[in-house]
């Protein structure tokens, strides 16, 4: 495809380019009049695929973040959508006060914690995010990252690569995980998909949450539900965060809580990093307060090089990796374009995201 200037090339989505978040306009074939829709999409780890560049192309025009902040008056009228990937652009009150049509704001992935939803819905602005997309690829890297802990498969990957064969044992000892206990803190659809995969391990699994699930979900993964979570924290060998980002979950894990857990237990994180207070963590891991942390997520991402967490041998880091295989960034892709079309067109929007009278997600 040749690449033009102007309003609606697709410069900032070529390869080779500098990470730039693009906006396109949605475009009805043939009309010359576009309704708009502001998409981003962030190139590098986050990238949308090329051939979804192509899909998109059928119904939009695009033109880069740059393009729409130079000339903002022409284009901001025209917007009708928001395409969020990457948890970019910001969407801030100016966003929101440049965007007059705007209809729905569609957001990559299951967290919301980048958006102001109270904020946006008082703009009469609707939100739509991914949640099926993203919960079970999400569910396999926090038992992927668990049993890499338990079973320290990095180091173990270390040591049998090591050019020196001095230190390679066949004594060399992990934690079973068999039989033991997962305690869960958030239960939402990644938690109630790590319980079953759990299960087929044959561990004991308790969860928190702010809502009990039905008993007969609880009973279809053998969960039980804990209504403290200090007790969760006190009984679990690997203790998993899978809760959203919200005012009332920031930090949730700290130096109280992580002096709760067992001095054998393992903190695996594959909600936020906030959710977690690093510098406690950091310390327990440290002086044995735990045995270990195994991170999907971290504050801020990527860490800087010097940051401890990167120094220690009882740490796995993956790079904020729960959704990253092709189907679920494919179905992220369809899922945010099924969501805005069905919004212009004024259809039941998929995905809509509801929020509660005291502005906490429905
Ligand atoms: O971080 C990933 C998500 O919010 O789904």
């Amino acid at each position: 495809m040749k690449e033009t200037s102007g309003p609606h090339s697709r410069a900032g989505l070529l390869p080779g380019r500098p990470t730039e978040i693009v906006l396109l306009f949605l475009q009805a074939m043939g009309d010359q009049d576009l309704p708009g829709v502001l998409v981003s999409g962030l190139e590098g780890p986050h990238g949308i695929c090329e051939d979804h560049i192509g899909d998109l192309q059928k119904h939009f025009t695009l033109v880069t973040l740059q393009e729409f902040l130079e000339n903002n008056t022409r284009f901001g009228p025209k917007v009708q959508a928001v395409y969020i990937w990457g948890g970019k652009p910001a969407v801030t009150r100016e966003l929101l006060q440049s965007l007059p049509s705007l209809k729905i704001i569609a957001s990559a992935g299951a967290g919301l914690d980048h958006l102001d939803l109270k904020l946006i819905a008082s703009c009469g602005v609707k939100v739509a995010n991914t949640p099926q997309a993203v919960s079970s690829p999400t569910a396999d890297m926090g038992m992927a990252l668990l049993l890499a802990a338990a079973r320290r498969v990095v180091e173990g990957h270390r040591l049998a690569i090591a050019p020196d064969t001095e230190n390679f044992s066949t004594n060399w000892m992990g934690q079973e995980v068999t039989g033991a206990t997962l305690g869960i803190i958030g239960m939402g659809s990644i938690g109630y998909k790590i319980a079953q995969r759990a299960k087929a391990f044959e561990m004991k699994i308790l969860y928190h949450n702010r809502k009990r699930r039905k008993l007969e979900e609880e009973e279809a993964v053998g969960a039980t539900y804990c209504e403290s979570l200090d007790d969760l924290l006190r009984r679990s060998d690997f203790v998993l965060l899978a809760v959203s980002l919200t005012p009332q979950t920031q930090r949730l894990i700290g130096k109280r809580e992580l002096n709760l857990m067992k001095p054998t237990a393992i903190l695996v994180n594959v909600g936020r990093g906030l959710l977690v207070d690093q510098d406690a963590l950091v310390q327990a891991l440290q002086t044995g307060v735990i045995k270990g942390a195994a991170l999907d997520v971290t504050h801020p991402e990527p860490l800087p090089r010097d940051h401890p967490l990167l120094k220690l041998e009882n740490v796995t880091l993956t790079p904020h990796a729960g959704s990253a295989t092709h189907q679920a960034r494919r179905q992220m892709m369809e899922n945010l374009v099924a969501s805005i079309l069905a919004s212009l067109h004024g259809l039941p929007i998929p995905n809509e995201v509801r929020l509660n009278w005291d502005n906490s997600v429905a």
